[in-house]
């Protein structure tokens, strides 16, 4: 069974201010809902994400309309309703687990996620809370009028996880008017463990959200940058494979495996951010199996590499060296197929092209040359 994330984006954001729904408003050099949704586009236990967002923001999802886990949806007048929609899309898809989370919730870990799945395992619905700490008074104009018992009161945050046919059935039989999902499960009985949540996992709510918000992405965050490079000689052939891409041309590129240059060389750059050697430690040329593979396969060892030791790809950029082919017709396929295995939004790739003025091996047109950065993200 396949797990999924909903992420309900459709509020308008009114106590946050801004003049904007605060999902589009920018945090810590991007928007929360990008941040929001890397949490859970880069999580290896994540399938499948469905974004419920207001029918008027179509036009802010752009980045992520492409993405291959990524769906869209459009929400109701409340969260309830904009959940509701959410799940009812998913019914066909096999989904076993399901985790809600605020699209406002944009610090989250990826051991939150991977520990209300565990929840999971043995509950049917599992949600992140804090213990309140502070004490607790009632009030009134302005003055404390009483104390409350604060024992055994919890802050409760988001994403709540459950089995998906139980929360589906809830959510059908229930009436509207519920804060979370905590609450429409438990209103038809379900019980829900509770797993520890984190302080760093606030809800933007207020202006001031904002700025606690962006000292904690940018105190936390462990950035990592790599550089890749890779040549492979022509030989014999009618095409080449660059980026993904299959590019007619007089000569073919020979290498150990499908040759590809600019792959190559973005997979090395995530393993040089990681201080995990390039391609050959991984995959050895001597080995027999990987004579003419994809390099898809690398690509993709080396973006599952990452997530596993916790880091989101923040973008790449290739430059491929060469006179011919050219690859301006062709920049955006390659553009759209690299972001589609790594599972990027496209605008965090970019492809382009430079000759070398006929200078050297790749002006003389013996082979293709090709550079690649990345930056990785640990938030
Ligand atoms: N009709 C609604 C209302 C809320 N939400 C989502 O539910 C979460 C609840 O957080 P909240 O802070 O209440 O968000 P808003 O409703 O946007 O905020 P406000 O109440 O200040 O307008 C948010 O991710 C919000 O986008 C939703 O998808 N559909
Ligand atoms: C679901 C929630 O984030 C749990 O804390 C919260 O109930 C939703 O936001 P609101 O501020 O209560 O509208």
């Amino acid at each position: 069974m396949k797990t999924a994330a909903l992420i309900v984006a459709a509020g308008r954001g009114i106590r946050a201010g801004g003049g904007q729904p605060k999902q589009w408003r920018a945090l810590a050099g991007r928007r929360v809902a990008d941040w929001t949704l890397q949490a859970f586009a880069n999580h290896g236990a994540i399938d499948l994400i469905v974004l419920v967002i207001h029918p008027d923001d179509y036009g802010q999802i752009a980045d992520w309309a492409d993405h291959h886990k990524i769906r869209i949806c459009h929400g109701g007048a409340t969260r309830v309703a904009s959940v509701r929609n959410g799940l009812e899309t998913l019914t066909k898809d096999g989904i076993g687990k399901v985790l809600i989370h605020d699209v406002a919730r944009p610090c989250l870990s990826p051991d939150l996620i991977g520990a209300v799945l565990a929840a999971l395992d043995t509950h049917l619905g599992a949600a992140p809370a804090l213990p309140v700490v502070d004490a607790l008074w009632q009030g009134a104009d302005g003055l404390v009028q009483g104390m409350q018992d604060r024992s055994g009161l919890f802050r409760a945050q988001t994403p709540q996880g459950f089995d998906f046919a139980t929360l589906l059935a809830a959510h059908r039989t229930h009436s509207g008017g519920a804060a979370d999902d905590v609450e429409v499960a438990r209103a038809a009985g379900i019980e829900v463990a509770i797993v520890p949540g984190e302080d760093q996992n606030l809800k933007i709510t207020r202006p001031e959200d904002f700025i606690r918000a962006e000292n904690i992405l940018r105190g936390q965050m462990d950035i990592r940058l790599g550089n890749g490079y890779d040549v492979h000689r022509f030989g014999d052939g009618d095409h080449v494979i660059l980026c993904g891409i299959a590019v007619p041309h007089d000569r073919g590129l020979q290498g150990h495996s499908d040759a590809d240059v600019g792959m190559h060389a973005v997979t090395d750059a995530i393993y040089g951010a990681l201080a995990e050697g390039d391609i050959g430690r991984h995959f050895p040329p001597s080995d027999p199996q990987w004579k003419g593979a994809a390099s898809e396969i690398f690509l993709r060892h080396a973006v599952d590499l990452s997530v596993s030791k916790g880091y989101a790809i923040g973008n790449v950029d290739c430059t491929l060296i060469c006179e011919y082919p050219k690859i301006g017709p062709h920049a955006a396929a390659m553009q759209q197929e690299m972001a589609r295995i790594m599972g990027l939004a496209p605008d965090q790739v970019s492809i382009k092209a430079t000759t070398s003025e006929r200078l050297g091996f790749t002006g003389r047109g013996e082979g293709i040359a090709a550079l690649a950065t990345a930056t990785l993200v640990k938030p």
